[in-house]
């Protein structure tokens, strides 16, 4: 996946191009009667399921097609088979825990494709990938030692990470190392010291985060960003007020959210900009960020990162992280860092969802479905397994955006269209499929 490319303020003539196609699908819609409009808004499980399935039948050393980003192809196409709450037979799930170990580089890391450079994109991909997948030998096909190691070696002196060897340096470099350290309890003080800074010097005068510092915000960095901060437990240091200003602007019109100010609505913000939502609604109370911001000054002046930072309450976690296994994985991982996932999707959530669920779910299955399977950025464009993966990850998070616990099932009024609609829920910070995450929290 590339960086987000300098801003091209779309022209009137694009916008209204797309307004004209959302809104005809959208009067078309209104003018059905209700039986017809609750056909129009089923999630076609079985089209996507089909086309799913034979995206990752084609997946193999001799496929060639974006070859150099299988790994990415194997978490889109199977954390998307998991958020129908379906799984794969285990030959297939074989297949892919051996392609995927064929990615697995000898000194740490995965590469998009058997025999090609480790990539921290792909690591994550690929980790999440046999999260998803579940299970011993998936588990513990992952070297953790190895990885560790190239996770260091992509550390910078400033505290960010690079994204491969001599690769750029940015948010998602960032996020995806401490993300894919934190699920393997592997994360500690080393990894951790001074991201914050960087992620911070990121978060511009808008309020969202951009790729690198100077550039412009835009929702992938910014769900990035808002992730890191939280598995390091330093979110408070972030302006949170004006963070939430700008993701809440990005929705718009069409229903669906934009990446950035003055360019077009598309599927896959749903869930970069909607699970910005999901992660906001289980922070501990907005109202005493400056109080914190302040604590934040003075701890930092001490060198004390991980109180200045906090944002889970000692208290809150402290039950969880003394119920781990903790002591039996002390070499990996400090228990400080480790469990922050852990206690994140316990807490309830505070807040009611800060954006239209409702309207979202109407861009995503109105516009962005495409009947025969599969989901697209927006009408006119074509589908494919990138857009399917961040779609429904979005409609999940919409889902349950009501509710107060992680888990619990939505009221059938959170849900549009008929309740079979409903997915698996997700793990917002990782986007892994909830009893997905749970089976790999107690393996590792
Ligand atoms: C975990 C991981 C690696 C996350 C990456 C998150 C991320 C940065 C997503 C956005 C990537 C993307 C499609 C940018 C589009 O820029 P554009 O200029 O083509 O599109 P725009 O007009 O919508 O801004
Ligand atoms: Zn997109």
């Amino acid at each position: 996946m590339e960086s987000a490319t300098p801003r091209l303020t779309v022209t009137q003539r694009e916008q209204w191009e797309v307004d004209a196609k959302v809104s005809e699908i959208y009067q078309f819609f209104s003018s059905l009667p209700h039986h017809a409009q609750t056909i129009m808004l089923e999630l076609r499980r079985d089209k996507h399921l089909e086309f799913l399935t034979k995206g990752l039948r084609q997946l193999g050393p001799s496929f060639s097609v974006l070859d150099a980003n299988r790994a990415w192809l194997c978490y889109w196409i199977l954390h998307s088979i998991a958020l129908l709450g379906e799984s794969v037979d285990s030959e297939l799930e074989n297949r892919v825990i051996d392609f995927i170990n064929l990615c697995q580089d000898p000194s740490g890391g995965y590469a998009g494709g058997p025999g090609q450079m480790p990539h921290l994109a792909t690591t994550y991909a690929a980790v999440n990938s046999l999260i998803t997948l579940g299970g011993q030998r998936a588990f513990s096909s992952i070297n953790r030692d190895k990885m560790r190691i190239f996770l260091l070696r992509m550390k910078q002196p400033s505290g960010a990470f690079r994204m491969h060897d001599a690769g750029e340096i940015d948010v998602r470099a960032c996020y995806t190392a401490i993300s894919v350290a934190s699920i393997l309890k592997i994360l500690d003080y080393e990894l951790v010291q001074n991201v914050g800074d960087y992620i911070l010097s990121c978060q511009t005068y808008e309020g969202g985060i951009a790729g690198e510092p100077g550039a412009e915000a835009h929702g992938g960095y910014t769900f990035c960003g808002m992730a890191t901060m939280i598995l390091m437990n330093e979110a408070g240091r972030l302006d949170l007020p004006s963070l939430i200003n700008w993701v809440a602007f990005r929705q718009g019109v069409e229903c669906g959210f934009q990446g950035r100010a003055n360019k077009l609505v598309d599927g896959c913000y749903s869930f970069w900009q909607g699970g910005v939502f999901a992660l906001i609604q289980r922070l501990p109370s907005l109202m005493d960020q400056e109080s914190r911001s302040s604590e934040v000054e003075e701890n930092q002046t001490s060198g004390n990162i991980r109180t200045a930072s906090s944002t889970l309450s000692e208290q809150e976690c402290s039950s969880e992280l003394t119920s781990s296994d903790d002591d039996e994985t002390s070499h990996f991982g400090d228990g400080e860092h480790s469990d922050i996932g852990f206690c994140f999707i316990k807490r309830h959530a505070e807040l009611e969802p800060l954006f239209h669920s409702i309207a979202l779910q109407q861009y995503l299955l109105l516009c962005s479905q495409v009947q025969e399977g599969g989901f697209r950025d927006k009408p006119g464009k074509h589908r494919d397994y990138y857009h399917t993966c961040y779609c429904l990850s979005g409609l999940s998070v919409c889902q349950y955006s009501w509710s107060k616990r992680a888990d619990s099932s939505p009221l059938p009024r959170a849900v549009l269209g008929p309740y079979s609609n409903l997915l698996e829920p997700i793990h917002p910070l990782f986007n892994i499929v909830l009893d997905k995450y749970y089976e790999a929290h107690d393996f590792f």
